[in-house]
C-alpha cells in the first residue's frame, strides 16, 4: 500500500496486509463472538475500573476516528482484575461506526452487527510506556462496549458537543473533566479472548474484554458521529463512516465468558 491506510476500497482492511503482514496473523481482531461457543470461566474476576476525570486531556480527530486521550503518568485511571493480572492504565478511548444503523461495530455477536463500538485502551504498567507495552503479548487491554440505537445518551452528548472543534482530520481541542465510567453499561458481564489492535499496526498485544450489555445512542446522536470527516480542512470532504474492520478468523482461540 503506497499510501496511508484507511477504510476506502483502495486502502481499507482488505489491503492492510500489503503493508502490515501481521494482518493475517494468528490472533487478529475483531472476531465474531458466538455466545454458545464461549466457555464460562468461574476463575474470571469482575472488572475493576477506576477512572479519574481529572486525567482527561483532549479530544481529537486522527483521520480514522475521534479519540479522547488521558494523562497516563500515574495510576489515576486504571483497569484491574477481570481476565488480566496487574494494573493497566487508561491511555485513550475511541469509537467505530457505520454509515447506517445496520453496521458499524467491529466485534459481532453471533453475526449481529451493532451501529457502533467503543474501545477503551489500557496499557500494562509492567512496561515503561504505552509504546513499549503495545509490542508485548500482554501489553494492552481494551474494553469494548457496543452501542445500540435508543435513548439519547447524556454522556455521549458531552463528546458530541465538542465535535464542531474537531470536524476535520488533525484537529484537536482540550477536553477536561470527562469521566469515561459514564460510558460503561450497568452490567459488566464480558467475553474475553487474546487479540490485536484493529487498526494498523495491528499489533497482537491486546487482551480483549467485550461487554455483553450495550449502551444507548439516539439516532440523532449517531447522525452527529457521521458528520465528522476523514478529510482534512481544504480537502474534498469525506464523511467519517464505516471506520470498522470486519471480523477476522478465530484460528482456534478460546473465547471465555465471565457469566453463565
Ligand atoms: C502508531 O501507534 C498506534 C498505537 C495504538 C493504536 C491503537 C490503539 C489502535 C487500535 O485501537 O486498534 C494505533 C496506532
Ligand atoms: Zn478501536
Amino acid at each position: 500500500m503506497s499510501h496511508a491506510w484507511g477504510y476506502a476500497a483502495n486502502n481499507g482492511p482488505d489491503k492492510w496486509a500489503d503493508s502490515f503482514p501481521i494482518a493475517n496473523g494468528p490472533r487478529q481482531s475483531p472476531i465474531d463472538i458466538v455466545p454458545g461457543e464461549a466457555s464460562y470461566d468461574a476463575e474470571l474476576k469482575p472488572l475493576v475500573l477506576k477512572y479519574d476525570p481529572s486525567t482527561c486531556l483532549e479530544i481529537l480527530n486522527n483521520g480514522h476516528s475521534f479519540q479522547v486521550t488521558f494523562v497516563d503518568d500515574t495510576d489515576s485511571s486504571t483497569l484491574k482484575d477481570g481476565p488480566i493480572s496487574g494494573t493497566y492504565r487508561l491511555k485513550q478511548f475511541h469509537f467505530h461506526w457505520g454509515a447506517s444503523d445496520d453496521k458499524g461495530s467491529e466485534h459481532t455477536v453471533a453475526g449481529t452487527k451493532y451501529p457502533a463500538e467503543l474501545h477503551l485502551v489500557h496499557w500494562n504498567t509492567k512496561y515503561e510506556s504505552f509504546g513499549k507495552a503495545a509490542s508485548q503479548p500482554d501489553g494492552l487491554a481494551v474494553v469494548g462496549v457496543f452501542l445500540k440505537i435508543g435513548a439519547k445518551n447524556a454522556s455521549l452528548q458531552k463528546l458530541i458537543d465538542a465535535f464542531e472543534s474537531i470536524k476535520t482530520k488533525g484537529r484537536q481541542s482540550s477536553f477536561a473533566n470527562f469521566n469515561p465510567a459514564t460510558l460503561l453499561p450497568g452490567c459488566l458481564d464480558y467475553w474475553t479472548y487474546d487479540g490485536s489492535l484493529t487498526t494498523p499496526p495491528l499489533l497482537e498485544s491486546v487482551t480483549w474484554i467485550v461487554c455483553k450489555e450495550p449502551i444507548s445512542i439516539s439516532s440523532e446522536q449517531m447522525g452527529k458521529f457521521r458528520s465528522l470527516l476523514f478529510s482534512a480542512e481544504g480537502e474534498a470532504e469525506c464523511c467519517m463512516v464505516d471506520n470498522y474492520r470486519p471480523p477476522q478468523p478465530v484460528k482456534g482461540r478460546p473465547v471465555r465468558a465471565s457469566f453463565k
